[in-house]
C-alpha cells in the first residue's frame, strides 16, 4: 500500500524522510540560487529543445499537481550540460496559495508565484522512465518560473481542461495541437544548472536541473485556475468541504557544498 504523503502535517514535507529516507539525502531538491556564488561554465553547447505538437497527451490530478503526461518519442533535450538524451515524459507545477509563493527553486531568496517543469527521462543510458527515475543522470527537468503578471495564451490550451480534472484522479485527454515550448521563456540561453533530486517522494537523486533565468508571465485569474484543482485530504472527511491544492511546493533543501553553473556570465 502506498505511503500516504503531503505538503502539510504528519504527513508533510519534514516528515517525507521516515518514510523516503532519500529524502534525507546530500543532494537534495528545491534549492536557493545564490547568484554570486553561481559559476559560469562556458562548455555548455545550446540547449536542443525539440518537441512535436501533434502529440496526444493526458491531464491528470495526481492529488499533488495536475500533470500533462506526454506520450511522444518526437520529445526530446539533449545539449547544454546534458551529455546523453533525454525524452519528454509529463509536466506539471507547483504553486502557493497567493501570488506571494509556490516556487520550489529560490533567487536570491525571492519565491515565485509558481514554478514549471518538464520532466525528461534519459532514453540513451535506461530502457524505461520507471527505471530512469531511480539512476543518477536519469533525469533532467526543465524549470520555469511564473510570476503574476499579462496573460499567458498557451497556458489556456491547458487550463480549458481543468474543469475535467477539477477532482483527485479527474483525467482529460488531450488532443489538439499544442506544444509544451510554447510554454517556456523566450531566452532559451541563459539558465542555471545543478544535480538535485525529485522535489516529490521518493525523493530520488536522479534529477540534473536546467533552470532559465527569464520568468514566464501568465495572469492572476490563470494562477487562480492552477488552486481551483482540489485535493483529497483528512480535512474533507471531517469537515466535508473540498480541500484545494495549495502550496504544493517542498521547502528549499541544504546546497550541502554543489555548485550551481550558470550558461551566461
Ligand atoms: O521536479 C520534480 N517535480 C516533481 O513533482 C518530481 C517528480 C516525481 C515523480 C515523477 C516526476 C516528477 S521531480
Ligand atoms: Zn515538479
Amino acid at each position: 500500500k502506498p505511503v500516504a504523503w503531503g505538503y502539510e502535517g504528519d504527513i508533510g514535507p519534514c516528515n517525507w524522510h521516515k518514510y523516503f529516507p532519500k529524502a534525507g539525502g546530500k543532494r537534495q531538491s528545491p534549492i536557493d540560487i545564490d547568484t554570486s556564488a553561481t559559476q559560469y561554465d562556458g562548455s555548455f553547447k545550446p540547449l536542443r529543445i525539440h518537441y512535436d505538437s501533434h502529440m496526444c497527451s493526458s491531464l491528470t490530478n495526481n492529488g499533488h499537481t495536475f500533470c500533462m503526461s506526454v506520450n511522444s518519442d518526437q520529445c526530446n533535450l539533449s545539449g547544454g550540460p546534458l551529455e546523453d538524451k533525454y525524452r519528454l515524459l509529463q509536466f506539471h507545477c507547483h504553486w502557493g496559495s497567493d501570488d506571494t509563493k509556490g516556487s520550489e527553486h529560490t533567487v536570491d531568496g525571492h519565491q515565485y508565484a509558481a514554478e514549471l517543469h518538464l520532466v525528461h527521462w534519459n532514453t540513451d543510458k535506461f530502457k524505461s522512465a520507471d527505471e530512469a527515475i531511480e539512476k543518477n543522470q536519469g533525469i533532467a527537468v526543465l524549470t520555469a518560473f511564473i510570476k503574476a503578471g499579462k496573460e499567458h495564451r498557451g497556458w489556456n490550451h491547458v487550463l480549458s481542461h481543468f474543469k475535467d480534472i477539477k477532482k483527485v484522479q479527474g483525467t482529460s485527454t488531450v488532443n489538439e495541437d499544442f506544444n509544451p515550448k510554447c510554454l517556456l521563456p523566450e531566452n532559451q540561453t541563459d539558465y542555471w544548472t545543478y544535480e538535485g533530486s525529485l522535489t516529490t517522494p521518493p525523493c530520488h537523486e536522479s534529477v540534473r536541473f536546467i533552470i532559465f533565468k527569464e520568468v514566464v508571465e501568465v495572469s492572476s485569474e490563470q494562477l487562480a485556475q492552477f488552486r481551483s484543482l482540489c485535493v483529497c485530504s483528512s480535512r474533507k472527511r471531517d469537515t466535508g468541504e473540498d480541500e484545494h491544492l495549495v502550496d504544493n511546493f517542498r521547502p528549499i533543501q541544504p546546497l550541502n557544498g554543489r555548485v550551481v553553473k550558470a550558461s551566461f556570465q
